[in-house]
């Protein structure tokens, strides 16, 4: 199919160079994360993919990987002067609240592929328009919205500035209900988002929301990733696909699993990792993400133990693998090798219990609201 005129225009785009040359640009809104069992209160976090994906792009990126945020928060945030990921500053909009999820946890044990929670949207922040990207180019992108607040136009714009965008679902076919924000998904080809699928490196999607995406078809535009829990993950492009097995984790919480799961996989391909040997590291994060409460903190021991084995086991990144022209999608022969040698890095995560006060609910406290709010 000839490339249309943006099409076109795209591949003209002049290429970062210099030290921001790997520079990658996350879009999406922090949000408060309010989680309930029984129709009670059991932890209060700060939330949002981009918090989430700061985290992990911030622990697992190669050094001369940057990046910057575009996230929008009412006056009431509640986060602004915690650590990271939250010190990367959001756009203040006094006029809105913070966008705000309730999640409500049932007590049934959930299947790997049920749904965990019923979420429900209590506050919607701002969209985040175009203008509000910076004018300039980035070698990737990520667009993870919680709320609806990627608008088509804001992703058009992502796709003009980055050479490779990744795509979380959930920014895509989240419906809320009217009356009480409870959150469903449409079908993603209804979407204005569909035309440009195309454009877009890798969508990520979760088991539940496989079905609203269209495997069949969407692979056919661009790489799709099907999360599925504790079983790990697959991948599908045009002429292939693999599975890609999880690490073990003893879930306390499984917000964010997602969204760390797409960060630790972008920064695989930072590393110049192929998409299925990348997914290894979007599966550890996701597993790190789900063994703590809220955006999770890790042992520096475990990152330094990361970051060994990807120096050792990366390709040279002469010149950035994240660029739509040279994805290579298999496994490669140090695959296997790969996973057991994180796995091994995982247990250091055990080394110290994490920072989280248990509450008897099976959910813990790991973030109280900061003051600043
Ligand atoms: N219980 C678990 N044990 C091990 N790994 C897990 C577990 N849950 C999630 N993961 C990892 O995290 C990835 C993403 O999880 P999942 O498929 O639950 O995403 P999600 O439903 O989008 O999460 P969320 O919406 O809560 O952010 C999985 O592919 C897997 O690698
Ligand atoms: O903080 C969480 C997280 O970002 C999840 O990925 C998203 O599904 C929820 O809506 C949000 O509240």
């Amino acid at each position: 199919m000839p490339p249309d005129d943006d099409e076109a225009e795209d591949q003209q785009q002049p290429q970062p160079k210099g030290a921001h040359a790997l520079e990658g640009l996350v879009v999406g809104s922090y949000c408060h994360d309010v989680l309930l069992r029984g129709g009670r209160v059991v932890g209060e976090t700060l939330g949002g993919a981009a918090a989430f994906v700061s985290n992990v792009l911030d622990a697992a990126s190669p050094p001369e990987a940057a990046f910057c945020v575009v996230s929008k928060v009412g006056a009431d945030f509640a986060y602004a002067s915690a650590p990271a990921p939250a010190r990367r500053p959001a756009l203040l909009c006094p006029a809105r609240p913070t966008t705000s999820f309730h999640a409500r946890f049932s007590d049934a044990a959930a299947s790997a592929h049920a749904p965990d929670r019923q979420l429900r949207r209590v506050h919607a922040c701002d969209p985040i328009y175009p203008d509000d990207l910076p004018d300039r180019p980035f070698a990737y992108g990520l667009a993870v919205g919680v709320a609806g607040e990627v608008l088509p136009e804001t992703l058009e714009r992502m796709i003009r500035l980055c050479r490779a965008v990744l795509v979380d679902a959930q920014a895509l076919i989240r419906a809320f209900d009217a009356e009480d924000g409870g959150v469903r998904h449409v079908a993603l080809e209804g979407t204005p988002y569909a035309r440009l699928l195309q454009r877009v490196a890798f969508l990520k999607a979760s088991s539940e929301e496989a079905p609203y995406v269209g495997v069949e078809t969407a692979r056919r535009r661009c790489c799709v990733i099907v999360t599925e829990g504790r079983d790990g993950c697959r991948l599908y492009w045009d002429g292939g696909e693999a599975r890609v097995a999880p690490f073990p984790a003893v879930q306390v919480d499984p917000t964010g699993a997602g969204d760390s799961y797409l960060a630790g996989f972008a920064a695989g391909l930072l590393w110049g990792l192929s998409a299925t040997d990348a997914a290894l590291l979007g599966n550890f994060f996701g597993a790190a993400a789900v063994s703590q409460v809220g955006v999770p903190t890790f042992h520096p021991k475990m990152l330094q133990a990361v970051k060994r084995i990807l120096e050792d086991k990366a390709i040279p990144r002469s010149s950035p693998c994240i660029n739509g022209a040279f994805f290579t999608f298999q496994r490669s022969i140090m695959h296997d090798e790969l996973h057991a040698s994180l796995e091994e890095a995982a247990r250091l995560m055990h080394d110290q219990p994490p920072p989280a006060t248990e509450n008897g609910d099976g959910i813990h406290s790991a973030q109280e609201p900061t003051s600043g709010c």
